[in-house]
C-alpha cells in the first residue's frame, strides 16, 4: 500500500478534488496544510517541486500539478473510467470544470472586486456552466457526469460549483444535470462523512 501526503494551503482550492477522491476511496492520506502568510513562501515553497502548491508526495516522490496527481489517484482507485474512451470522457468533463475553476480564481482573490464578481456571475460563469451541463448531458446519466457510477469528474464538479453557490445560491437553478451530480456526490455516505468533518474554509 502506497503512502500519500497532500501538501496545500489551508483551503479547498486545487487540492480538494484529491481529498474527495481519497474520501470516496476510503484511503488514508496525510493532509498537510500550509498557513499563509506565516509558512509561505519560506521553506515550504523551496520544498515544493515548482514553487507552487498543491503537490502530492507518493511513496516519497513529489508530483506537482493538481490534475496530474488527482488523475493518478483516481486511476488507482477505479474512479477514472473503465476503459480509455471512458477515461477520455472523464478527463474532458474534468477539463471543462477546470476551465470554470480557472475563471473563478481569476476574480476570487482581487481586492474590491464586487463589480468583477457580479460580471463573472452574470457572464463568464454562465458560459462555463452551460458547457458543463452540456458535457454532463452528453456523457452521463442522471446524477453522474460520465456513465453510471461516481468518478473523479463528479467530485471535481461538486467542489468547483460549490464556489459559485457561495456567491449565488440560485446560480445552478437552470442546470438540472449539474444539480443531480451534486446531490449524488453529497449523498454518498463516505463523502457525506468527510464533508461533515473537513475544515471549513472559504475557497
Ligand atoms: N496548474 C497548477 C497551478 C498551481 C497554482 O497556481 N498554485 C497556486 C495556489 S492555487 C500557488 O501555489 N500560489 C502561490 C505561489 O505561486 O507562490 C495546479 O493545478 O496545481
Amino acid at each position: 500500500m502506497s503512502s500519500y501526503k497532500l501538501t496545500y494551503f489551508n483551503g479547498r482550492g486545487r487540492g480538494e478534488t484529491t481529498r474527495l477522491i481519497f474520501a470516496l476511496a476510503a484511503v488514508q492520506f496525510e493532509d498537510v496544510r500550509i498557513n499563509l502568510p506565516d509558512d509561505w513562501p519560506g521553506t515550504a515553497k523551496a520544498d515544493s517541486p515548482l514553487g507552487q502548491l498543491p503537490y502530492l508526495t507518493i511513496d516519497g516522490i513529489k508530483i506537482p500539478q493538481s490534475s496530474a496527481f488527482a488523475r493518478l489517484v483516481a486511476k488507482r482507485f477505479n474512479l477514472a473510467g473503465s476503459d480509455d474512451l471512458e477515461q477520455a470522457k472523464t478527463d474532458a468533463v474534468v477539463d471543462t470544470v477546470t476551465d470554470l475553476q480557472n475563471a473563478y480564481y481569476s476574480i476570487a482573490f482581487k481586492e474590491n472586486s464586487e463589480a468583477l464578481v457580479a460580471k463573472f456571475l452574470a457572464e463568464d460563469a454562465i458560459s462555463h456552466l452551460e458547457k458543463i451541463e452540456k458535457i454532463v448531458n452528453l456523457y452521463g446519466t442522471e446524477g453522474y457526469s460520465v456513465g453510471s457510477s461516481l468518478k473523479w469528474s463528479d467530485l471535481h464538479l461538486f467542489d468547483v460549483t460549490s464556489n459559485l453557490l457561495a456567491l449565488n445560491v440560485n446560480i445552478l437553478d437552470k442546470y438540472p444535470r449539474i444539480k443531480a451530480v451534486r446531490r449524488n456526490v453529497e449523498s454518498n455516505e463516505k463523502i457525506n462523512a468527510y464533508l461533515k468533518t473537513r475544515p471549513e474554509t472559504r475557497y
